[in-house]
């Protein structure tokens, strides 16, 4: 019998109703109750970290989640997180950076609606965790949801309400969960893995999404509060080149100051290739950009913030960003 640990941290599975919204107040053991017969496979513990809506997730409470997580290793065989849907796709990927190549199933659920409700997703979403969670071949950091299980690094929120709420991106899904089943489309647990957990995460990372028309003014502003900014640019990549825009000069102080500078795209799918068009393969080649190609924003954004918490110098920065953890990135220049 697997022993895993379910750790609490809110989202609408520990909703309630309220006048002023739903509101997570359920605990962690009290959600446990409404999955009985998880109790064939598993002894199952709970932990609450916190119970928050996770539009408050902010990268202390990654840091409190995987400190959790890291407390209780030794004493579990996996770990099933129950998080908001709204940024658990930020907090997979915070995870896959904060606790490396764990031979244990660390997996991160929701749900769309309450678990207290008749009609909900969150029963079947927190009884496939706990299933695939004390599976021999499940590893790493996973989200389970809709019977789908995507790697942590690539899950993304694409519907606000439908219970097929997350796509993995630019990556096959690992498995699928159907009823007693777990149909492995990726089965590569290796045979000897050391899990490896990190304490830092910074939150000097800036996101400026390109609208037509926008100028760098902005970036200027960022400069003076940040140490990394995320440009989400238009198609495969580029930055507007019109004389209002100024976009090269403020892309080149940036680089001047030390600090770092990624390309990526607001297409879902298929990611960045910054060469293809002039408007792109220019600023790249002179300032020497970072650019997250087939990564998605969630990974690039934690992938930043945990690399920033490690270190400041610029060639390390991009010797971490290019490595590959847990599938986040296999497009490379
Ligand atoms: N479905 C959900 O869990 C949404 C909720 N607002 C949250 O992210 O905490």
């Amino acid at each position: 019998m697997k022993h895993i640990l379910m750790l609490g941290t809110g989202g609408t599975i520990a909703c309630k109703r309220s006048d002023a919204g739903l509101k997570p107040v359920i605990t962690s053991e009290e959600i446990l109750t409404y999955v009985p017969d998880s109790k064939r496979y598993c002894d199952i513990d709970s932990l609450q970290v916190f119970n928050i809506d996770s539009t408050n997730m902010q990268p202390r409470h990654w840091l409190a989640v995987a400190r959790a997580i890291e407390e209780h290793y030794d004493r579990y065989d996996g770990f099933v997180i129950c998080h908001g849907t709204d940024t658990m796709a930020y907090t997979a990927a915070a995870l896959s950076y904060l606790v490396q190549d764990s031979p244990k199933p660390i997996v991160i659920t929701g749900a769309q609606k309450p678990i207290d409700m008749e009609n909900t997703d969150a029963r079947t979403n927190l009884a496939d965790s706990l299933f695939f969670a004390s599976n021999d071949r499940a590893h790493g950091v996973n989200i389970v949801f809709d019977g789908k299980v995507i790697a942590g690094t690539r899950g993304k929120k694409e519907r606000t309400k439908s219970y097929n709420a997350f796509s993995s991106i630019n990556f096959p899904y690992i498995a699928a969960i159907q009823e007693d089943h777990i149909l492995f489309y990726l089965d590569d647990k290796p045979e000897c893995a050391q899990v490896k957990f990190y304490h830092e995460m910074s939150s000097g990372v800036v996101l400026l999404k390109l609208i037509p028309s926008m100028d760098a003014s902005l970036l200027d502003y960022m400069a003076g509060h940040y140490d990394a900014v995320i440009i989400e640019s238009f198609g495969v990549g580029g930055l507007p080149s019109y004389d209002s825009g100024d976009y090269y000069r403020a892309v080149g102080r940036w680089t001047a100051l030390g600090k770092t500078v990624v390309m990526t795209t607001q297409v879902t799918n298929e990611g960045s290739n910054m060469s293809v068009y002039e408007v792109g393969k220019n600023i790249k080649q002179e300032f020497g950009l970072l650019e997250s190609y087939d990564m998605t924003l969630e990974a690039t954004v934690t992938k930043i913030m945990w690399i920033l918490g490690q270190t400041k110098e610029p060639e390390e920065i991009r010797r971490l960003f290019y490595r590959t953890v847990n599938r986040d990135i296999l497009w490379k220049s």
